[in-house]
Formats: structure tokens, C-alpha cells, sequence
């Protein structure tokens, strides 16, 4: 018996980098969703470390192209520590959000141990927005919609430079699922850095399967797979508890082919789930969903994979 995946899990109860108040308490849904239980049940040692602690949300207009921006960065630095402390004993850690600015420091903290490790680095980002913007093109002046410009190297010092000298990421390190809300000067910016992107429509035409053998192509024993899991990627019919819904999403069908498959790499070693805001769900149930799908991530299957009718070639 090969010894059991540990995971940890790190909850960062924050919405100071988004545009509505409630995804401060998405860790908290998590866990009465039955969260740690789940991927118990999966023969996975878990280990809950609670909450962070950060600055309480202002609730202020942007400053100089950003809104709360020291609030944002005190957060990412917290969550930059705890990810890096699991990191290194060994273990998956497994951010709960919290608003998606939090990426920049949980992301931060893979990148950099990858670089002292000398693994390569591929970052999946689940979500129904490609996160690109910088303070010269946001719509909002919400950092939620940064982390991934900002991991880039693109964004103020102050959180570009928190996982240490330099950008964390490089545009080809990325691939983006789920994609169906895009902003203007975002779009140019995609565009101009060459993000590979596969948007709802690639996912329409080809279907979940060959979108996610291209987004995991390329994958070896050397490889830290990262997935960021913005729950707005899904559809809001099965998953309405989110700040910023947009139409079109993954089915719950093609939301758990995309985590099997991943499951399938044996690469998983590190997991944000952000943006669930349970001011805006409806009894829990996108926090359960949520759940479902990370069991899905964590290799749960419904037959025993020997069993499993093999599927043609
Ligand atoms: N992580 C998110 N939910 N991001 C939503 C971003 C929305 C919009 N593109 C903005 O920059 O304001
Ligand atoms: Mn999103
Ligand atoms: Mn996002």
C-alpha cells in the first residue's frame, strides 16, 4: 500500500479583493459541507489549521487603480507563509477562500517552492474569468480580478514581489478552463501575453474531454499541478452561491469530468477553492456541490478504476 496523500487545509475567511461582501465566509461553508470528512472517507490524511487571520474589509473605493490593496496584500502574505509551511513538510495544501485575489499568495508560495525544488509548474485556473487585469485596465479596481496578471509580474510590488524577486509565473505556465467573461483592455492584454486559453466555447465545440487532454498535456513525474478552482467556473444552475455569476458555465457532468481527469494525472500538489459566498447560495448547496467535485479531484470514482470499462482509444 503506497502511504496516504496529506492534505491541509488553510482557510483564509476574506473578501477584501472583491466586488461583493460574503466570500468571507467561504471556508466556514466549506466545513459544514462536510468538507475534511469527504476526503477522509477517501483514505486521505487531513488536517484542518482553521482560519488566518488578515485586516477586516474597509469596504472602500479604489486608490490609485486598486481597492484595498494593503488589505489584500497583509491576507497574501499570511496565505503565502501557511502554503509554503505545508509545502515543505510534504504535504497538499488546500487554500479555502475567500475571494480569488488570494491566488497571488497561495500561488506565489508553489511557484517558489517549485523553483527551489527544480519541478516544473502547471497552473489550471478553473473559472469563468481570465483574472488578467491590471490597475491601468480594470473595470472595478477589485484584485479579484488580478491574481493572474499580478502572478505574471504585472501588478503593484507589493504583491508582485511576495513569493519572492520577480514574477512567480510565466504566462506558459498557465491554462485557463471554463473562460466566459472577459473585459475589453483584459481581452487585448490575453491576447498580448499569449494566455492559452480555453474558453466555453472551445469547451462547446470539442467537449470536456479533448479540452482537458490538451490543458494536461505535456505533464511529467517532475510536475506540480497547482488548480486554482474559482467556483464561478461552474453554471450558476448548480452552483448560484458566488459573487460574480456568469451565465454558460460547465455542467455538473462536465465539472466532474474535468476534476477525474485531472485526478487521473496523479500530478495534483496543490488546490485554492475560492470565491464561494454563502450570503448568496441557496441552503449550502454550491458549498456541497463544491465539495462533490473536490472528492472527484481527490480520485474519488464510482467503480474501482480496474473495473472501470476502459474507454476507446
Ligand atoms: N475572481 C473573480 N470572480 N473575478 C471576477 C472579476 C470580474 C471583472 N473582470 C473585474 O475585474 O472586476
Ligand atoms: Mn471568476
Ligand atoms: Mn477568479
Amino acid at each position: 500500500m503506497e502511504s496516504s496523500v496529506a492534505v491541509t487545509l488553510i482557510g483564509a475567511p476574506t473578501d477584501v479583493g472583491a466586488g461583493a461582501r460574503g466570500a468571507s465566509m467561504g471556508p466556514e461553508a466549506l466545513r459544514v459541507a462536510g468538507l475534511a470528512e469527504a476526503l477522509r472517507a477517501l483514505g486521505l490524511d487531513v488536517i484542518d489549521r482553521g482560519n488566518l487571520h488578515g485586516p477586516a474589509n474597509p469596504w472602500q473605493p479604489a486608490h490609485g487603480g486598486y481597492r484595498h490593496l494593503p488589505e489584500v496584500a497583509a491576507w497574501n502574505r499570511a496565505v503565502h507563509d501557511a502554503v509554503r509551511a505545508e509545502l515543505r513538510a510534504g504535504r497538499v495544501p488546500i487554500l479555502l477562500g475567500g475571494d480569488h485575489s488570494l491566488a497571488i499568495g497561495s500561488i506565489g508560495a508553489v511557484a517558489r517552492h517549485c523553483r527551489e525544488q527544480g519541478r516544473k509548474l502547471r497552473v489550471l485556473w478553473l473559472d469563468a474569468h481570465a483574472d488578467f487585469n491590471t490597475c491601468a485596465i480594470t473595470p472595478s479596481g477589485n484584485l479579484h480580478g488580478m491574481p493572474v496578471a499580478v502572478l505574471c509580474g504585472f501588478g503593484p510590488p507589493e504583491l508582485v514581489e511576495l513569493g519572492g524577486s520577480g514574477a512567480a509565473l510565466r504566462p506558459t505556465e498557465v491554462r485557463q478552463i471554463g473562460i466566459r467573461s472577459v473585459d475589453a483592455g483584459e481581452k487585448r492584454f490575453v491576447h498580448a501575453q499569449r494566455l492559452e486559453v480555453y474558453d466555453m466555447r472551445y469547451i462547446d465545440e470539442m467537449g470536456m474531454r479533448a479540452t482537458m487532454e490538451q490543458a494536461l498535456a505535456g505533464l511529467d513525474e517532475q510536475t506540480h499541478l497547482h488548480v486554482s478552482f474559482d467556483v464561478d467556473f461552474l453554471d450558476p444552475e448548480i452552483a448560484p452561491g458566488v459573487g460574480t455569476t456568469v451565465p454558460g458555465g460547465p455542467t455538473y457532468r462536465e465539472a466532474q469530468l474535468c476534476m477525474e481527469m485531472i485526478a487521473d494525472t496523479g500530478r495534483l500538489a496543490s488546490l485554492d477553492i475560492v470565491e464561494l459566498n454563502p450570503a448568496l447560495d441557496e441552503r449550502n448547496r454550491t458549498a456541497r456541490v463544491a465539495v462533490e467535485l473536490v472528492e472527484s479531484l481527490f480520485g474519488k470514482s464510482t467503480l474501482m478504476r480496474e473495473h472501470q470499462v476502459r474507454r476507446r482509444g
